[in-house]
């Protein structure tokens, strides 16, 4: 009877998207953990030693805080572990709950924190800006905007010189979405299967997974705002897919298209590289049909993948409009779209403008970013860490069936779990039990993919050797109970 209960929780919770019923579940298999039995106490001592100790933490606990003021948060809050962590303080790849305890942060925020959780160099620069001044807007003149925009533009490639600042990547790709359809006087943009590129009324458009978009189709909002953008597909050869979208310009467009955006290295989509020699045939095709080429940096960037301080960069191409967010500002809310001046004048003509974008703060923190990425040789620790790592992952899917693929590279990783490997079938209910584990282990990972069923592995970048090892050692063993 207990088995069927447990096979039945376990299958419900693939299944079901109520947070009710998902609760239900959860305790359910956690009771299975109990009668498995664990020695997560003796695991927990391998955890790599950190010298640090937060400030005592005399604030209210998560069980507090969820009794009494739950109805006033986010449902997001329960999409990952059955109790939300309570999170109050934060260094380098270290987060610490309301009870002291430590654990491995290995998702970064979603990607975002790069340097390490509250830097000192980061600290310093934004409370040294603070104390000056702390917002100005964009009709006027500061130096450290002006410092954090002159020091972007010369990490970029060819002439792309021109910095406008927002605040989010939903609102950077919102912009190069605008700036593509001003600029060629066309609305049709084209992004690809699995991509994500936001929530606002024009990215969720392009965002492909229909479990990002919502039901604005019914409403009539979405083609009115967004004509739905056209899906490229991709696979291991890279210039034959790229021919689809030759083939959607000819048949499905007049001939002409605005432009075309992606991620070099799909983000939450479940971590897909593109196919090389990908980018290259398809920037052709665009540029031929009149479009421009957005690539979407705001995962990939800031040295993320290892190799390349962009991850357009791994396939050869420059594009024509890069937007990036997350790791720029290292927690700090701060996006930006660099562009040609040539392709800029269309909005220097019109009155654009954004109230908080490029704020003194937030550029402040993103001068200090890009100084300790160089200082620290972040780039190429997300390398050698990042390979490592990765290595040591594809051992464990020789070890583990469930395990159907481990791809990225650098320090955006993907691990997909899958009950059937021939089929590809996603196994969602034991990737919510591995991540709930991994949790008891002292480990945070995320998770993304259409089914989400594909862990993503997304530290700050000067994760150690040591913590690789130990979130490997970790998934191994959470993999054995199961
Ligand atoms: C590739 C990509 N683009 C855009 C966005 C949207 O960024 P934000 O959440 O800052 O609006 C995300 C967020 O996850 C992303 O991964």
């Amino acid at each position: 009877m207990t088995r069927f209960l447990l096979a039945a929780a376990s299958r419900a919770l693939s299944e079901t998207n109520s947070l009710r019923f998902r609760r239900c579940c959860f305790s359910l298999l956690a009771q299975k953990e109990k009668v498995v039995g664990n020695n997560n106490e003796g695991f927990l001592q391998k955890l790599p030693p950190f010298d640090y100790s937060p400030p005592p933490y005399t604030g209210p606990s998560a069980a507090d805080i969820l009794a009494k003021r739950k109805a006033y948060l986010s449902p997001s809050l329960f999409h990952f572990y059955n109790k939300p962590l309570n999170i109050v303080d934060g260094k380098m790849q270290y987060l610490f709950d309301d009870s002291g305890r430590r654990y491995l942060d290995a998702f970064g925020g979603i990607a975002t924190v790069c340097c390490g959780h509250c830097h000192p160099d980061v600290i310093k620069s934004i409370t040294n800006q603070i104390n000056r001044i702390q917002h100005t807007t964009v009709v006027y003149l500061n130096h450290a905007i002006a410092d954090f925009a002159e020091a972007l533009a010369s990490k970029m490639p060819g002439n792309l010189k021109v910095v406008f600042f927002t605040n989010s990547g939903t609102e950077a790709n919102e912009l190069a979405m605008m700036i593509a359809r001003l600029y060629t006087g066309c609305n049709d943009i084209i992004s690809l299967r699995n991509a994500y590129h936001g929530n606002a009324a024009g990215t969720m458009g392009a965002t492909a997974q229909s479990n990002w978009k919502f039901n604005v189709v019914q409403t009539g909002v979405h083609h009115a705002l967004n004509p739905d953008p056209y899906r490229g597909v991709f696979g291991s050869d890279g210039e034959k897919y790229a021919k689809d979208v030759q083939d959607l310009i000819d048949f499905g467009t007049s001939g002409h298209v605005a432009g075309f955006i992606s991620e070099a290295i799909q983000g939450v989509g479940g971590i897909i590289e593109l196919a090389p020699n990908y980018l290259p045939a398809v920037y052709a095709s665009i540029k031929k049909a009149g479009g421009l080429c957005i690539a979407d940096e705001v995962q990939s960037g800031f040295g993320r993948t290892g190799s390349h301080f962009w991850g357009f960069e791994t396939q050869g191409v420059v594009p024509d409009i890069v937007t990036m967010a997350k790791g720029i500002g290292n927690g700090i809310p701060l996006g930006a779209v660099v562009t040609t001046p040539e392709v800029a004048e269309v909005l220097t003509r019109r009155s654009y403008f954004n109230t908080f974008g490029g704020n003194p703060v937030c550029t402040a923190a993103g001068l200090a970013v890009l100084n300790v990425i160089e200082k620290e040789k972040l780039q190429s620790n997300a390398f050698v860490v990042g390979s490592h790592l990765k290595e040591r992952l594809t051992a464990l899917k020789d070890k583990y069936e469930i395990i159907g693929d481990v791809r990225g590279r650098g320090m955006m990783l993907g691990v997909e779990l899958v009950s059937d490997r021939q089929l590809k079938t996603p196994a969602k209910a034991e990737t919510l039990r591995v991540m709930e584990q991994m949790k008891e282990l002292g480990v945070l990972i995320g998770k993304g993919g259409f089914h989400g069923n594909v862990f993503r592995i997304t530290p700050p970048l000067c994760f150690t050797k040591d913590d690789a090892d130990y979130l490997v050692d970790a998934m191994d063993y959470t993999l054995s109970k199961m």
